[in-house]
């Protein structure tokens, strides 16, 4: 029998739940659509200088790259023929109302990784599809400050060696590969499950000297591998592609850290909530993992701003776990600990 595609999911989906869900599988129909759409702009060339060059600053002061932008306005365009009322993008300063009646906002990150972008490696793009809260006043900020619990669906393409689609319509997290000879995306794997226990981290270890101790502690004991507290080795990778790093870990398990750190401006560390964390996060505890900011569940953040940052760690529940309580015992007892006593917590 034939890999289900894409379309008999959504299909499946609409026919046994509510009247949301149709909006939900449009949606994700017109983003499928218009990310093989960014995927033909990058195999036409798109990563090279044509396209690679520094275009501006977007709203969050990051450099903004051509691609970034063309990306943004595939999508925008694709949702402005969905069932879509708001449109949010890490690329714009504010939401863009679309049609005003519709029962879906979108939040994206239509270009990610793309300080990848000039090397050939995995970028993607994220979303988050969330409920449209009434009334629906100016550009609905009411409805992007819902918490990440309240998301109807999210997920992100990944414009790797093949096309993915990771997605989550709130039951389990299912991947699809876009087929080229079919012309649709088709299931790849069904209800990924992310590793309990896992031996490989992710981050960018050249902040090491800028991270908080419990973070320090965290991958100190990694480093020690069999002889230290894990009692086994580990293997890093750090991608710097939030995308690829995520499709990793849900594949074999790993843990994921972008902490905050005492570099200015990356005291809430550099991933944005409401279109890169909420997201991921959805993704990775549908598939039996975890995501926190290092004290509270991501997906009961509230936010506060559109654009605004977040520590991210998630993957293994069995790692996010541990780095929690070494936040945890930091916070309460200042270090004293027989954890970080003789490690020199607060060293520097
Ligand atoms: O370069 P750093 O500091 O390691 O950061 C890498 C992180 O930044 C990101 O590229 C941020 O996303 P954007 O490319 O959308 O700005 C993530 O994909 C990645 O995890
Ligand atoms: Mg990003
Ligand atoms: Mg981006």
């Amino acid at each position: 029998m034939p890999a289900p595609t894409l379309d008999d999911h959504l299909n499946a989906f609409v026919s046994t739940s509510s009247a949301d869900c149709l909006a939900v599988a449009d949606v994700v129909r017109k983003l499928a659509g218009a990310a093989v759409e960014v995927r033909e702009a990058i195999n036409l060339g798109a990563l090279g200088n044509a396209f690679a060059g520094i275009a501006a600053t977007n709203a969050g002061g990051d450099v903004q790259k051509d691609l970034d932008v063309l990306a943004d306005e595939i999508f925008l365009n694709a949702m402005a023929g969905a069932p879509v009322a708001l449109f949010a993008s890490e690329e714009l300063e504010n939401p863009v109302v679309l049609d005003r009646e519709a029962p879906i906002a979108i939040a994206i990150d239509p270009l990610d990784g793309s300080s990848n972008i000039e090397t050939n490696v995995s970028v993607g793009s994220i979303f988050s599809l969330l409920p449209v809260v009434r009334p629906l006043e100016g550009s609905g900020m009411e409805t992007f400050l819902q918490p990440g619990s309240s998301q109807l669906a999210a997920g992100f393409f990944v414009y790797g060696p093949q096309l993915a689609l990771v997605l989550t319509l709130r039951a389990g997290t299912h991947i699809f590969v876009y087929s080229p000879r079919q012309n649709t995306f088709v299931e790849a794997y069904r209800d990924v499950q992310v590793a309990h226990k896992a031996s490989e981290f992710a981050i960018n270890a050249s902040n090491y000297r800028h991270w908080d101790a419990p973070v320090r502690l965290y991958i100190d004991e990694c480093l020690s591998g069999s002889a230290g507290a894990h009692a086994r080795d580990y293997n890093m990778r750090w991608i710097a592609s939030l995308v690829a790093d995520t499709y990793r870990i849900l594949i074999r398990g790993g843990v994921f850290l972008y902490p905050g750190d005492s570099r200015k401006g990356y005291g809430r560390g550099r991933l944005r909530l409401l279109y890169e964390a909420n997201p991921i996060a959805m993704l990775v505890e549908q598939a039996g993992g975890l995501a926190t900011d290092c004290v509270t569940r991501t997906l009961e953040i509230q936010p506060t701003a559109l654009h605004q940052r977040v520590p991210l760690v998630f993957g293994s529940a069995s790692e996010v776990t541990r780095i929690e309580h070494y936040h945890a015992e930091a916070d309460q007892i200042g270090g004293r600990s027989p954890l970080f006593g003789h490690r020199g917590l607060f060293r520097s």
